[in-house]
């Protein structure tokens, strides 16, 4: 594994106050502990530019379209903590889930990662989103979730001793050693935070987007969070985040801020500039007032309507105001043909531009160049179709040799590796199945309760029904039991899956996002961790219920009862995934068992197949529990079973074949009911992944 020494400080802590010789008080912010995170895989550094962006979305008809963002532009930085701030409603979280890739379809204009078109499938691999809810697992110990990450997000070649030592430095440098064996159920709002910045930061990328990361903290554990974003930006990475309202403290600590009103961009710059840039625009920020605050209360309107006036000024974010770059020529932007004018002068935008990055990074600026990368060609190839088309002068900005090679990789699409994940889909699924498994033994209501429910109902049952099995007088009773089971089985097994997803919803968005899995893995797992611990609490019930009640003690007929059983429980399983994937919890836990109700009446125990309307029966063949309940009737009367007992003078269903010609079952085939059941088990899971995947898609 490649290695990158950077230094990174530890949470903040301690505040040394200092009193000066003039008397006033200076609060200097030490690092509690810097250290050094040594083990990360080296990432180059990334800027991401976007250009007259606009979002819109559909409402209500058609042709009601809602344009959420408006031509808007801007840069956002390496090395660098921007803020992207505004009013409510101004369309931050709209901007971020752009950007970050989340949001793709109803958008216009351009992204570009060091200068090149963004390739969107390399570009996730290279960022990550941190969302403002801490998606965790709430069963896990801190250690224990980053050890899941650590195993998906790292290539399998990495040993598990520098496995070990990334682990150790993250949860040192984020303050988070002392906590490594609580569960994450039981951390604070702010160490929540900090450990899903730790989960993420294990393979270092060079971009992270965080939505409302203070969000819920107090403001010494905002200041503590917004201190760690600071030194993951000092160590070359982009980290840009979504902010309400910070305090002026907190404010001094963004080096950019992007301000948006009414999905316009009213400033872009440095937070230093902000007083400033707005006093030269007659908007003078009275003193000690936040000037957080203030751009706020002047892009809500409390001074006026000043939204034009400031988005004409900053371009609607293609100028930039940097410290040491003076203020861009303020045009009089007095009616929309000037401001399309200025916007039209891409060749003055540029120079600006340039102007920023030379300052910024002391690069060359150059009328021309010699360089031969394909960047540099790209570059020159632009700025001569820019003076064909009359636009100005060439600019030719000249990058240094790190950002060059990663511009190129957005190209190419590939980060030195070709596949989309860190690590196999085979390891993918070994690493959630043993997540999901560890979660089984703790979750105390999904194993223990239902192993209680299947003990207790079998014993009920079995007490009920006592001895019942093989009593011709007692057959249409039996007959009831072999439905209940089949009642039983199904609503224990598809209420337990109808929370499956939605419950994992949340964690799956983001996980799957920034590539820690694939969705097959995922669901396959998912779906195979059930299985073994549903198919064991079905042969204990079957097995109480089975000697309880006296049915034949034959092998063959106890195999194909039991594999009736574990077939229904499995198929019902199925089917509580495919709600749970396709609905919300609410409707789900309603639909689930009302949409059984069909597959009960036409399962051939209340209605025999010949007494149901022709246009009706097509539901039977549809309905898995008439295969189950099929299953196990022959398995009970069906081959050549001997005469019951009868203890009374007339026993109608004396005769096992009597029972069956009842029930229309006697051309009845067993490997068919069987044979049925596995189709409808696999069709199933099919739906159910696809459900999942349209609403992982939709949910975006
Ligand atoms: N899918 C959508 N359909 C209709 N309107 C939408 C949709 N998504 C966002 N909007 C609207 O776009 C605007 C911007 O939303 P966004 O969530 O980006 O705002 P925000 O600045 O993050 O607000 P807040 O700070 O309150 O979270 C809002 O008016 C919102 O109602």
């Amino acid at each position: 594994m490649k290695v990158d020494r950077e230094s990174i400080a530890g949470p903040v802590d301690t505040k040394p106050i200092i009193i000066d010789r003039k008397g006033s008080l200076k609060v200097t912010i030490t690092p509690a502990q810097p250290k050094t995170l040594t083990h990360l895989p080296k990432r180059p550094p990334v800027d991401l530019a976007f250009t007259d962006l606009t979002y819109k979305v559909q409402e209500g008809r058609k042709s009601n379209e809602k344009i959420i963002l408006k031509s808007v532009s801007g840069r956002l930085r390496s090395g660098e903590l921007t803020a992207i701030m505004g009013p409510s409603g101004a369309g931050k979280s709209t901007l971020l889930n752009i950007l970050t890739g989340y949001k793709t379809s109803g958008m216009e204009g351009s992204i570009t990662v060091n200068g090149m078109e963004r390739n969107l499938s390399s570009f996730r691999k290279l960022s990550c989103y941190i969302m403002q809810d801490n998606q965790l697992h709430g069963n896990l110990t801190v250690e224990e979730a980053m050890k899941v990450a650590t195993s998906l997000k790292l290539p399998s070649t990495t040993s598990k001793e520098d496995k070990e030592e990334v682990i150790q430095e993250i949860l040192e440098t984020l303050g988070l050693s002392e906590h490594h064996k609580t569960m994450t159920s039981n951390l604070s709002g702010g160490q929540k935070k900090r450990l899903s910045i730790a989960l993420e930061l294990v393979n270092n990328p060079p971009i992270m987007f965080f939505d409302e990361p203070t969000s819920g903290l107090d403001s010494s554990s905002c200041f503590q969070c917004i201190s760690l974003l600071k030194t993951l930006a000092r160590g070359g990475r982009t980290i840009i985040c979504t902010i309400h309202q910070p305090s002026a403290r907190l404010f001094e600590m963004f080096d950019h801020l992007y301000t948006l009103a009414d999905g316009q961009c009213v400033y872009q710059g440095s937070t230093g500039r902000l007083v400033e840039w707005l006093g030269s625009l007659s908007l003078q920020c009275p003193s000690y007032h936040n000037p957080a605050s203030f751009i706020i209360e002047v892009s809500c309107g409390e001074y006026g309507d000043n939204t034009g006036k400031l988005v004409r000024a900053i371009e609607n974010g293609k100028n930039d105001i940097r410290n040491g770059v003076p203020f861009p020529k303020l045009a009089n932007y007095n009616n929309q043909k000037d401001m399309d004018l200025s916007l039209k002068n891409a060749a003055q935008w540029d120079k600006n531009d340039a102007a920023q990055i030379q300052e910024k990074f002391g690069g060359e600026v150059a009328n021309g160049a010699n360089g031969t990368s394909n960047l540099q060609n790209g570059l020159l190839q632009f700025a001569a179709s820019e003076i064909a088309k009359g636009k100005g002068e060439p600019l030719v900005v000249q990058m240094d040799n790190e950002k060059q090679d990663n511009a190129e990789v957005a190209l190419l699409g590939t980060d030195g590796s070709p596949r989309r994940y860190a690590t196999s889909e085979l390891k993918q699924f070994w690493v959630v199945l043993k997540r999901t498994l560890l979660f089984s033994r703790r979750d105390w209501t999904l194993m223990y309760l239902r192993l209680f429910a299947h003990i207790l109902v079998g014993f009920l049952i079995g007490a009920l029904y006592y001895d019942i099995g093989n009593d011709g007088s007692k057959v249409l009773s039996n007959l009831g039991f072999l439905f209940f089971n089949m009642l039983f089985l199904m609503y224990t097994s598809m209420t337990i899956t109808i929370l499956s997803f939605p419950l994992e919803m949340p964690v799956l968005v983001k996980e799957h996002f920034n590539r820690w899995y694939s969705l097959r893995s995922y669901y396959l797992a998912i779906t195979v961790s059930d299985l073994p611990f549903q198919a064991i609490f079905c042969i204990i019930y079957v097995v109480i219920v089975y000697l309880l009640t006296s049915q034949p003690l034959e092998w063959f007929r106890f195999s194909m009862f039991l594999s009736s059983c574990l077939l229904i429980s499995f198929v019902a399983q199925s089917v509580g995934l495919v709600v749970g994937a396709a609905m919300n919890v609410q409707n789900g836990v309603f639909l689930a068992p009302v949409m059984s109700v069909p597959f009960l009446l036409f399962s051939g125990f209340f209605v025999s197949f010949n007494a149901i309307p022709v246009y009706l029966r097509w539901i039977t063949y549809i309905s898995y529990i008439r295969y189950g309940f099929e299953g196990t009737a022959l398995a009970t009367y069906s081959f050549n079973r001997t005469n019951l007992a009868c203890h009374q003078s007339y026993c109608h269903f004396k005769k096992p074949e009597t029972t069956l010609e009842e029930l229309d079952m006697t051309d009845a085939d067993f490997t068919l009911d069987i044979a049925a059941l596995c189709l409808i088990f696999l069709v199933l899971r099919l739906s159910a992944f696809l459900f999942l995947r349209w609403k992982l898609r939709s949910t975006r």
